[in-house]
């Protein structure tokens, strides 16, 4: 078989695709807001009738089906491959991470393979993530290793940026993940823009604009320079001063998140910077890089889109290469 169901599933994010291995073609899509969190939330709240991955395996079973009726395809016994979340300690099955340096072929990838049973007729390659000293992450290695295997030019050494709700600073060297850093400015703005007394002063907008754009820059230079947990009040200060307007000042206070977490590659010089992003955050994290004036190669978004995709399917390969029988009739 030539086709598969990637999953990338994230904390608040579920994404399906139909996949065909060879050229790693997205054939049909589906997204939804159900992230892990989500699910684990509702099987908590259901008094745990059923087991934690009886009920995670039910949702996939739901979605698998609701996806076959929309596109109109025979899903059943596909292989289903899913990264992210799914392999937390609030997914399908708590998995061990794997370890560092860790390379960015899928070689050393940790995963865990269900037979389909009479709980979940697909086969499911649930891959874990990777730690850390003091540090963890699950996803972003399977989206490294597909940036890794689709831009031949990466010379396979560099600080590559995955920014998101746990921005991700990954150093590789000779190919191998060597360390990395989680950043909360995705969670962090979230909780002071809703959560905080910040939150009666901005209000945020698609809408662009000079003074837009300048109220960005200044929080990208504070961010970089201040004390983040003083700079936060100067929001509030600005409002009550009517030095920004609202919406002014939510690209202050976003600026301020991301000119503080970039802040920090100003020690990275002689190392190349790469940015991963999809296109919701590409435009912010270039232009604070370009702010900073730290040199970067900004990745398409449309690549970082499919990256799961992509990464999946060099784990594929080399499960297949080294455990011959793992998949013997699912592929
Ligand atoms: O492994 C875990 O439990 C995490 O919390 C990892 C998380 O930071 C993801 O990498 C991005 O959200």
């Amino acid at each position: 078989m030539n086709t598969f169901l990637s999953c990338d599933w994230g904390t608040s994010s579920f994404r399906l695709r139909l996949v065909s291995r060879t050229g790693g073609h997205v054939l049909q899509e589906y997204t939804s807001p159900d992230g892990v969190q989500q699910i684990y939330n509702a099987y908590q709240q259901e008094l745990q009738s059923s087991d934690r991955e009886s009920y995670f395996f039910a949702f996939l079973n739901n979605k698998i089906s609701a996806f076959s009726m929309q596109t109109d395809i025979d899903l059943d016994g596909l292989l289903l491959v899913c990264s992210g979340m799914a392999s937390s300690s609030i997914g399908i099955k708590s998995l061990a991470y794997a370890g560092l340096p860790f390379s960015c072929s899928g070689r050393d990838v940790v995963f865990h393979f269900f037979k389909p049973s009479a709980n979940f007729g697909h086969p499911l390659l649930l891959v874990s993530g990777v730690r850390a000293e003091e540090d963890v992450m699950r996803g972003e290695e399977t989206q490294l290793i597909g940036v890794m295997a689709k831009i031949k030019d990466v010379k396979g050494n560099g600080m590559f940026i995955f920014p998101g709700t746990h921005s991700k600073h990954v150093a590789v060297q000779n190919q191998k993940i060597s360390n990395f850093q989680t950043f909360m400015t995705g969670e962090v703005y979230s909780l002071m823009s809703r959560a905080s007394i910040l939150s009666k002063s901005v209000s945020s907008s698609d809408s662009q604009g000079p003074e837009m754009e300048k109220a960005f820059e200044q929080g990208v230079a504070d961010g970089a320079e201040q004390n983040l947990l003083s700079a936060f009040f100067k929001v509030r200060a600005k409002d009550l001063f009517g030095k920004f307007n609202k919406f002014e000042n939510s690209q202050y206070l976003s600026g301020l998140l991301i000119g503080n977490e970039l802040g920090n590659l100003a020690d990275e010089s002689g190392n190349s910077v790469f940015l991963c992003s999809d296109a919701r955050l590409s435009g912010y994290y270039s232009k604070a890089l370009q702010i900073l004036d730290i040199p970067s190669t900004v990745l398409s978004p449309e690549l970082l889109r499919y990256a799961a995709v992509y990464g999946q399917i060099e784990i594929i390969n080399q499960i297949e290469m080294h455990e011959k029988d793992i998949f013997l009739g699912c592929l």
